[in-house]
């Protein structure tokens, strides 16, 4: 284990595109890009085997470079790498349980407009305790269905079937979430996103690659969603 806070930069240091520290960096660069991760708010987590890669606490995620990581080892969930002078991200619980949880490879929190104004629409038109539902849109085909019970994702949602995405209320602290988001991968054990309410939302997918057209699908979804309401049109 390491013993000072300038150690296991192996941890982090790869030639490799595809190695998670430089990954992190590179996909929240995109997503600044589309308005999920501005202002420091939202973020994105990889797991890689027993190490997971997590980001720095209210810093501009766009700007991050890989010896920004953290990495925390998955069993013992002690910190096998802490860059000096940060706080780890606090969404790190919320993380942890989509990777503990749901077997994720990858979670995406994003504080997306789309996905906060979906969840205005939804308490307005069906009250608190409704979750955002939505069928007959091509791009629901990009939702996983769940998982059958050999823990496998089942395929994709069809363009007959119904997309449902629970919603949990926002609370003062990020940490303070975990709770309830456990709570709703309880209640929706298909589900592979969780939006929170004047917030943003959770994704997360078996890997970095299913993570992100999860969340590109959703938030397609969801502004389609808000322009249909401006129209009078139905979602379901
Ligand atoms: C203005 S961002 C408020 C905190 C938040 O909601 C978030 O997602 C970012 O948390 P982090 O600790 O990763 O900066
Ligand atoms: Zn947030």
């Amino acid at each position: 284990m390491a013993s000072s806070d300038q150690s296991n930069d192996h941890l982090v240091h790869s030639p490799d595109s595809q190695h998670p520290a430089n990954l992190i960096c590179e996909l929240c660069r995109k997503f600044y890009t589309l308005g999920w991760v501005t202002g420091t708010g939202g973020g994105t987590s990889i797991r890689h085997n027993d190490h997971l890669f997590i980001a720095p606490s209210g810093v501009q995620k766009e700007l991050m470079q890989p010896t920004d990581m953290f990495v925390m080892d998955f069993h013992s969930r002690e910190y096998l790498r802490r860059p000096p002078n940060l706080k780890p991200s606090a969404c790190t619980p919320l993380f942890y349980a989509a990777f503990s949880r749901r077997g994720a490879g990858c979670c995406i929190h994003t504080h997306s407009q789309w996905a906060v104004l979906v969840t205005l629409l939804v308490e307005r038109e069906f009250g608190s305790s409704a979750c955002f539902e939505i069928e007959r849109i091509e791009q629901i085909k990009g939702i996983p269905k769940g998982r059958g019970d050999d823990g496998k994702v089942g395929g994709m949602l069809g363009y007959f079937e119904r997309l449902r995405v629970p919603i949990i209320e926002n609370t003062a602290r990020e940490e303070d979430l975990t709770e309830s988001l456990e709570a709703a991968m309880e209640k929706y054990p298909d589900t592979f996103a969780v939006l929170v309410r004047r917030h943003g939302i959770y994704v997360w997918g078996d890997n970095v690659q299913r993570a992100k057209t999860q969340c590109e699908s959703l938030d397609y979804i969801f502004q389609l969603a808000v322009e249909m309401k401006k129209l009078g049109l139905p979602w379901t």
